[in-house]
């Protein structure tokens, strides 16, 4: 794990923090285990594979924000989710600073089924398509994979596609 704690670029003033959600399926399978990835297909990160969520609403609850936009996304009703990490995330192509509440559903049913806004496929976990998910992921997945609890930072390049500094440590939300 990189630890740059402390060495990171002060968050830019001008930009408001913004609650977002982000929520992984996983299954065991006789091949091993798979996790449950969407292609994004319209607005912020399309092409990308990633978890789903989105915007935590008025009012809303950030857990119930992250049931809402599994379901809405991916077709798939969590009963029971955990919080297993808080990314912070700062981007020239984005107009807030993103506070990305990172959740495992631990109980979920139905059938992940396309939405107008993501394409779901399973996984192997030990297989997953890195050069196509945004650059953190691959710092921090091998932590959520393990069963891990983590926060971060991360400011992108001006191309809003590269690393330019991060932290990353274990944290505990309970
Ligand atoms: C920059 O790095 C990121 N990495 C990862 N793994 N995920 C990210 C990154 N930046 C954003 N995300 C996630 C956080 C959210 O789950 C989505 C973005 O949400 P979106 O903009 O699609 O929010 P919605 O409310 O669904 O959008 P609409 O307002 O268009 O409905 O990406």
């Amino acid at each position: 794990m990189t630890q740059d704690h402390g060495t990171v670029a002060a968050l830019p003033q001008e930009k408001q923090p913004q609650d977002l959600t982000l929520v992984f399926c996983r299954r065991r399978t006789a091949d091993g285990p798979e996790i449950l990835l969407g292609l994004k297909k319209k607005g912020f990160g399309t092409g990308k594979w990633n978890g789903f969520g989105g915007k935590v609403e008025a009012g809303e609850s950030i857990e119930v924000a992250a049931k809402r936009e599994l379901l809405e996304e991916a077709g798939v009703t969590a009963t029971k989710v955990a919080k297993r990490g808080h990314l912070t995330f700062v981007l020239d192509s984005y107009e807030h600073i993103m506070k990305v509440h990172l959740y495992e559903a631990v109980e979920w049913h139905g059938e992940p089924t396309e939405s107008d806004e993501m394409a779901p496929r399973w996984y192997r976990e030990d297989a997953l398509p890195f050069e196509l998910m945004w650059a953190d992921d691959a710092h921090w997945m091998p932590l959520f994979l393990a069963g891990k609890s983590f926060e971060g930072e991360f400011i992108f390049k001006p191309d809003s596609v590269s690393i330019d500094t991060h932290w990353l440590r274990e944290a505990s939300f309970e």
